[in-house]
């Protein structure tokens, strides 16, 4: 697959490492205005680093597009004359519509909208996917890259905001909470190297029990609050403090703000 990375700033380099990492490409372009922060990655086979979106577009069959929202719709005027019917264009951006995107180069295009996460690098991304008719024949083209890198699903394009504050901000979510659970193993004694590895590795440990018996949480969490015991004692206090709560506030939040973003793209 020769795939171009246009726009590799933070989420564009997780894909790339993604890529490198599980060999997932036979030509990978990566491209940005200041190309000297990527430089080292030229080093790699068949990777080649460039400033020039058109290049990029015209070697490669697979576009992937992680710039800003801002950027995006001057960027797609710019290929726009060397896209041709070889082209799968895959949208990672934030709020921007497939509509969007067909009112600036037709919808005659096999468009993907795409919502991964920085665990991307580790082939630890849920990323979800959906297209514009076109995009929907491709569809296996965009999950197969995407599972390769974690977990992928199609999901209708009106929910693409929501899975965005649960899977893409969602990281920022998760590492708060190991953040603080870490802070609370400092206070009560480990060393702070310790006690991050700790908070880590039960992070680690929930989500796979979960993810490998298909339990409900509140079915896993019944076998660790032993009666009268500290695990109750515990959670009832984050209940008290509102844990759940502000979670749930600070996800319709983040709903809220994109929904504002994106209507500002249309
Ligand atoms: N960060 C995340 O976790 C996630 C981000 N997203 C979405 O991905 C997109 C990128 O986000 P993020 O990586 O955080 O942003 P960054 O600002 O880190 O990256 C954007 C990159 O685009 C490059 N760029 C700007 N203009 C051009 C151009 N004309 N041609 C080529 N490259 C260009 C910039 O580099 P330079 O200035 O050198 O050109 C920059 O490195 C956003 O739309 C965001 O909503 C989606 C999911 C998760
Ligand atoms: O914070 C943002 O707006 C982008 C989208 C999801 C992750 N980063």
């Amino acid at each position: 697959m020769k795939i171009a990375i246009i726009g590799t700033g933070n989420l564009g380099l997780s894909i790339a490492k993604g890529l490198i990492v599980n060999n997932a490409y036979t030509t990978l372009y990566l491209t940005k205005r200041n190309i000297e922060s990527i430089e080292d990655w030229a080093a790699y086979d068949n990777v080649q680093i460039t400033s020039n979106n058109k290049e990029a577009v015209k070697n490669c069959d697979i576009l992937i597009f992680a710039v800003q929202p801002r950027h995006f719709e001057g960027i797609l005027k710019s290929i726009s004359d060397v896209l041709t019917e070889k082209h799968v264009l895959i949208s990672t951006i934030t709020g921007f519509h497939i509509s969007h995107i067909e009112s600036i180069i037709g919808k005659q295009h096999f468009i993907i909208r795409s919502m991964p996460n920085t665990a991307i690098s580790v082939g630890k991304s849920i990323t979800c996917v959906c297209g514009n008719s076109q995009g929907k024949k491709r569809i296996d083209i965009a999950l197969s890259i995407f599972n390769r890198l974690g977990v992928s699903v199609e999901i209708p394009e009106e929910q693409m905001q929501a899975a965005t504050v649960i899977c893409a901000s969602g990281i920022a979510f998760w590492m708060r909470l190991i953040r603080a659970t870490t802070q609370g193993a400092i206070q009560l004694g480990f060393e702070a190297e310790i006690a991050q590895e700790m908070a880590m590795q039960t992070c680690l440990g929930a989500a796979t029990l979960l993810v490998e018996s298909g339990n409900h949480p509140e079915e896993e969490i019944d076998r660790v609050t032993t009666p009268g015991g500290c695990t109750i004692e515990g959670l009832n206090e984050m209940e008290h403090s509102g844990l759940s709560s502000s979670l749930i506030k600070g996800i319709v939040s983040s709903f809220n703000k994109i929904n504002q973003i994106s209507k500002s793209e249309l």
